[in-house]
């Protein structure tokens, strides 16, 4: 289990709003140096209204005359029954594609019949946009997600993937608005992280979690032997919604859920297949399928087929993992390109730093780094 670093007192702040419409916080922990100190707070408009919290666009100061940001500082309410990695994963993972936490502080507030709430405070980097929105964008203007930003933002998720499931966190929510984007660079970047988990042998682990369109089979069905692959799962559900705009499997419930799924995917197997299977009939279930993506996905080239069936995969031992997917020829183009065309621009910008891979990305990777990396490095 990851250990949190106690960088902070016990007793919550209580937070005092001034006429400036901004507050002063005693204890805020800088994630940088893990430093306390007192500061002004001023938070302006709602960017997101979560089921567990709210985030808003915020500034912070020394002085309150200056002040630092945008920030957004998402608010949770702290409780003691839930226990959430959130705060563990933001301020010990340190990854390009991770929101960056700057921040962190308590509060507290006393409700009408004299009760306290207290709350967590998380200060993060603000990045406006989410792939979400950018889809929403594109769709709606009647155009298409160009396949190079499909690829680069898939990459970068990932790349995070790899991280999490290399210490066998689940993210656990994975969907198009938890994904942070900045369209004129082309990074991506996860946020939320109020639903990841870590996944050990002896774990009571709940199955009633991550957004029902993005949620894998084995959590529709309840099955508790589910590894870190269900976000692979979401992954290409999302894959699925940047190609058509909308989410690839929108059912009403669990059963519907499963229901649109099978429509692409065919009926659940009712036993695990085996690689045993004579060749031949192993080779006819994957033109099937085959057919079936083509169908779904007419425009797409054969190999980019060939990776979403690499993906979508009932089986949850034979979906292939993070690194696999990011050594398939799916990603040839941005091995061997560095520009991309940004959205609204018709000047090419540099690709994002794709495989500036740290030494535990490296040591995640193993064998499938040097297939990874574009041939000149
Ligand atoms: N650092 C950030 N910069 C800009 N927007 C953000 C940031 N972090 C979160 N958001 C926005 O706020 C929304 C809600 O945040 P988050 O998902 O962390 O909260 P939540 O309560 O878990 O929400 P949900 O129930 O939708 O999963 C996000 O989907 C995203 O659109």
């Amino acid at each position: 289990m990851l250990k949190a670093k106690k960088v902070f007192g016990n007793i919550p702040n209580r937070m005092t709003k001034s006429e400036n419409k901004h507050y002063f916080i005693d204890d805020i922990v800088s994630i940088k140096n893990r430093q306390k100190s007192k500061m002004y707070v001023k938070e302006g408009k709602r960017i997101g209204y979560g089921s567990f919290g709210t985030v808003t666009e915020s500034y912070l100061s020394n002085n309150s005359t200056e002040w630092l940001g945008p920030y957004a500082i998402k608010r949770v309410v702290k409780s003691p029954r839930v226990e959430s990695l959130e705060l563990e994963i933001l301020q010990n993972i340190k990854h390009p594609n991770l929101v960056t936490l700057e921040f962190f502080f308590e509060s507290q507030y006393i409700t009408k019949d004299g009760g306290q709430v207290h709350q967590k405070n998380f200060v993060m980097e603000y990045i406006p946009q989410t792939l979400g929105s950018e889809i929403h964008q594109y769709f709606d203007n009647g155009y298409e997600l160009p396949t190079k930003h499909i690829k680069l933002y898939t990459f970068q998720i990932l790349r995070a993937l790899l991280t999490l499931h290399s210490m066998n966190i689940c993210h656990g929510d994975l969907k198009p608005s938890n994904v942070l984007i900045i369209p004129s660079s082309g990074i991506a970047k996860l946020c939320d992280f109020g639903s990841a988990q870590q996944l050990g042998d002896n774990e009571d682990l709940k199955t009633y979690f991550c957004s029902r369109f993005y949620r894998a089979p084995e959590l529709l069905l309840n099955l508790k032997n589910y590894t870190t692959q269900i976000d692979i799962w979401s992954l290409g559900c999302i894959i699925g919604e940047m190609i058509k705009g909308q989410p690839l499997f929108k059912g009403d419930n669990a059963k519907s859920q499963l229901e649109k799924i099978a429509i692409l995917l065919g009926r659940l197997p009712e036993s695990k297949s085996s690689s045993n299977e004579p060749q031949e009939s192993q080779r006819n279930l994957y033109d099937q399928k085959f057919k079936k993506f083509m169908h779904c996905f007419p425009y797409i080239e054969f190999f980019d087929v060939d990776f979403l069936l690499k993906v979508l995969v009932y089986d949850f031992a034979e979906r292939w993992d993070a690194k696999q997917l990011m050594a398939h020829e799916f990603f040839d183009a941005l091995r061997n390109e560095t520009y991309f065309l940004p959205r609204g621009s018709n000047m090419p910008v540099h690709l994002p730093e794709l495989f500036n891979f740290s030494a535990l990305e490296k040591r995640a990777l193993g064998e499938y780094y040097n297939v990874i990396i574009p041939p000149s490095d």
